[in-house]
């Protein structure tokens, strides 16, 4: 089969020009394409160069429209707002859609819903082997353990990240939430602050660190009466999260349109 033709859009991003430099070490998928915002100072800059491999001829651009009409997908780190409007074109042009982005709203997932009648979409807060494996071990101590264990998430992120909790944080407390059975969206404590009360019985808690450049690391605290457990994964490199968004832009190749994730892909 002919190399996976993908675009990457954010080009110039940490996850942009991480996956500039996996997609050239990675047999079977041809970068084709780079977009960054209309504005950006970098418009016209050869990717290659900008991730340190030399050129490779691939200008950043603002126009997805021509580079999506000739890709076999686009893989997705950016904004919210990029990545809906990103999700409708990829259906229009019938092409696979690997999203990583995080932060996003309620509409924006319906857009991304929507998108995914006509496009193969996958999409995951952490696009890592390790973290959606630990998802599968938070489910399963949430299930075994019960709700007299209180659970909370801890995160820490570099000094650039604009959203909190984090997309991992958040897919680990789904995680937490599918093995008690409830639903995550009314049992999250996030942001406590001040004189608060006592934790609310069954809760899933969120807090978030911010400094450096820590790429990203996450705990489950699971703590019960006179014991704790702790289940956690550290990010070392972002080549971990290109490498799982390569991997599912090639499986999502051979599927029918739909939203997937990456448990689907991992086949976890
Ligand atoms: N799911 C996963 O495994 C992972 C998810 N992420 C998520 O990916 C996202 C990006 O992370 P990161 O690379 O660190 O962030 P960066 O800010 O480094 O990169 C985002 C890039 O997107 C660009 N961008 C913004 N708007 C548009 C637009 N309309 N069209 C094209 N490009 C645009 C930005 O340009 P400019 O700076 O000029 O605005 C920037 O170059 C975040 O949401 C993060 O949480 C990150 C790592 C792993
Ligand atoms: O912004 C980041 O850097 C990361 N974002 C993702 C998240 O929000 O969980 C994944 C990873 O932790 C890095």
């Amino acid at each position: 089969m002919s190399d996976m033709r993908l675009v990457v859009v954010g080009a110039s991003g940490r996850m942009g020009l991480t996956l500039a430099r996996i997609i050239a070490a990675t047999e079977g998928v041809t970068l084709a394409g780079a977009v960054e915002r209309e504005g950006s100072p970098l418009l016209g800059r050869d990717v290659g160069e900008l991730a340190g491999l030399g050129p490779n001829g691939v200008k950043i651009s603002d126009d997805p429209l021509p580079l999506f009409a000739a890709a076999d997908g686009v893989v997705d780190f950016t904004v919210p707002g990029a990545t809906t409007v990103f999700a409708e074109l990829a259906a229009q042009a019938r092409i696979v859609h690997v999203i990583g982005t995080t932060g996003l709203s309620e509409a924006d997932e319906a857009a991304i819903a929507a998108a995914a009648r006509h496009a193969r979409i996958v999409k995951s807060g952490n696009m890592s082997l390790g973290v959606n494996l630990l998802a599968q071990l938070v489910k399963q101590a949430a299930r075994a353990l019960g709700p007299e264990f209180d659970i909370e998430i801890v995160e820490m992120h570099h000094n650039r990240k604009v959203d909190a909790p984090s997309g991992t944080a958040l897919l680990l407390g789904e995680a937490a939430a599918a093995g008690r059975g409830i639903n995550l969206s009314n049992h999250a404590e996030r942001g406590r602050d001040g004189l608060t009360g006592p934790r609310e019985p069954g809760a899933i808690g969120f807090a978030a660190l911010r400094g450096g450049t820590v790429v990203g690391d996450h705990s489950v605290i699971m703590a019960g009466p006179y014991e704790r457990i702790e289940l956690g994964h550290r990010a070392e490199d972002r080549s971990i999260f290109a490498r799982g968004a390569l991997k599912a832009a090639l499986w999502a190749r051979d599927q029918k349109p739909g939203l997937y994730s990456m448990v689907d892909v991992l086949g976890l």
